[in-house]
C-alpha cells in the first residue's frame, strides 16, 4: 500500500531520542529558531515536559510517556512485572495526568501495564522493548496512512492543514502531514496552506519549519483567513490530525479544527482526519464526553514574550475542540479508510 516515497528524506527530524539512560526531547517551545533537546532523567521530568509542551502532539506524548515508565523503573525494585506495576503505578498516574485530551497518553500507559502484568523477572527489558515497539509501530502507521490518505486526493489539489501533525508530533513522518508529504511526493498536492494555529502557533512555528526542511514551501495563513481562502476555491481538502476519535467518529483536535470543518462543508472542500488507531477511543461514545484541556490564559496575552493584550483582562483558552462526525468525509488510520464515519462504520472497523 506504500507508494514510492523516499521516506529517509523525511526522517531527519526526531523529536524523541532514547539514549539508554535518559529521554531527550526536542524542545518545541523554542522552535523554529533554536533546535535544542531537553534531557529527562526521571518520569516526573517527562510528565513536566508533556505538560509544558516541550513534547506535544498526541502520538509523541504517548511515546514519551512509555519511555517515562522505563525511567520510573530505575527507581523501583521488584521481583516480577506484577510487583513492579504496583510500585510504578503512582508515576504512571502522574504521567497520565500531564494532559487530558489526547487518548494516546492513556493508551500507551495501558500497553505498558499490560506487558508488565505478564512479565517475569525480566520486566525491565520487557518494558524497554514495549516502549521501543510503540515508537516503531507509530512510524510504520504514519507511512502507511500517508499513502492511503494521499490516494484520496485528486491530482493538483490545494490542501489546508492545522496545528502540527508532522515528525515533530509523532515518531516520524507525521499523520496529516504524512499524507501531505506523500501527496506532494506523488504529485497529487500542488499547494499547501498551513493555518498559524493560535495561541501556541504550532502551524506558524512548527509546521512551516518542518515542511521547509523537506523542500515543501507552505503558505501560512492566519486562522481567521481560512473561510475566505476556501471560498476562493483554492482548497480541495482540509487535512488534520486528531487527539481522540470517539466511537461515533466525533474527533477532538486542536482548537480551530471545528470551524475549519464547518467552512469546508460550506464551500465544498473535503475534510480528512488522519490518526493512528492508538487515537481511536471506542470507550468514549461521542465528543460530548471528551475532556477538553484548558490552558493558562496567559498563552493568549503575549507572542514570543511580548505582551499584546491590555493588562488585567480575562481570557478563555480551550486548546481543543470537537468536530462532529457528520462534517468528516474520511478518517484514515493504518487499518484503512473510513468514509463518512459514524458509529456503525467505526464499529465495523474497530469492534465495540
Ligand atoms: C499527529 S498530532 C495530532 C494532534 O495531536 C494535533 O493535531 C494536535 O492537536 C496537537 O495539539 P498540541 O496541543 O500541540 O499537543
Amino acid at each position: 500500500m506504500t507508494q514510492d516515497i523516499d521516506f529517509d528524506r523525511y526522517d531527519r527530524i526526531r523529536p524523541i531520542r532514547w539514549t539508554g539512560d535518559a529521554l531527550e526531547l526536542l524542545d518545541q517551545r523554542k522552535l523554529p529558531f533554536d533546535v535544542e533537546y531537553a534531557r529527562c532523567e526521571d518520569s516526573d521530568a517527562v510528565a513536566e515536559a508533556i505538560r509544558l509542551l516541550i513534547v506535544r502532539g498526541a502520538p509523541a506524548i504517548g511515546i514519551s510517556a512509555a519511555w517515562g515508565v522505563v525511567l520510573a523503573a530505575r527507581q523501583v525494585d521488584a521481583a516480577d512485572g506484577r510487583q513492579a506495576l504496583e510500585r510504578l503505578e503512582p508515576a504512571m498516574q502522574r504521567l497520565n495526568a500531564a494532559r487530558p485530551t489526547a487518548v494516546n497518553l492513556a493508551w500507551a500507559l495501558a500497553r505498558m501495564r499490560r506487558v508488565l502484568l505478564a512479565a517475569g523477572a525480566d520486566w525491565r527489558e520487557v518494558i524497554a522493548r514495549e516502549a521501543q515497539a510503540i515508537a516503531e509501530e507509530d512510524l510504520a502507521a504514519n507511512r502507511r496512512m500517508g499513502a492511503m490518505g494521499a490516494a484520496l486526493i485528486g491530482e493538483g489539489s490545494g490542501v489546508m492543514t492545522h496545528c502540527n501533525t508532522g515528525s515533530l508530533a509523532t515518531a516520524g513522518f507525521g499523520t496529516a502531514l504524512g499524507v501531505i508529504r506523500a501527496g506532494v511526493a506523488g504529485g497529487r498536492i500542488a499547494k499547501v496552506y498551513a493555518g498559524e494555529t493560535r495561541p501556541w502557533l504550532q502551524g506558524a512555528r512548527l509546521t512551516s519549519w518542518e515542511l521547509q526542511q523537506d523542500g515543501i514551501a507552505p503558505t501560512l495563513v492566519a486562522d481567521a483567513a481560512a473561510a475566505h481562502l476556501m471560498k476562493s476555491g483554492a482548497v480541495q481538502w482540509v487535512i488534520v490530525g486528531a487527539d481522540r476519535i470517539c466511537a461515533n467518529g466525533d474527533t477532538a483536535n486542536k482548537i480551530g479544527t471545528y470551524q475549519l470543518a464547518i467552512a469546508a462543508r460550506h464551500h465544498g472542500a473535503k475534510f480528512m482526519v488522519v490518526a493512528p488507531s492508538s487515537t481511536v477511543d471506542m470507550d468514549t461514545p461521542s465528543g460530548d464526553s471528551i475532556e477538553i484541556e484548558e490552558r493558562d490564559p496567559g498563552e493568549m496575552f503575549a507572542i514570543g514574550g511580548v505582551r499584546t493584550a491590555a493588562p488585567e483582562i480575562a481570557a478563555w483558552n480551550p486548546v481543543f475542540d470537537v468536530t462532529p462526525h457528520e462534517l468528516i468525509d474520511a478518517i484514515v488510520t493504518e487499518k484503512g479508510v473510513i468514509e463518512r464515519p459514524d458509529a456503525a462504520a467505526m464499529r465495523a472497523a474497530f469492534g465495540s
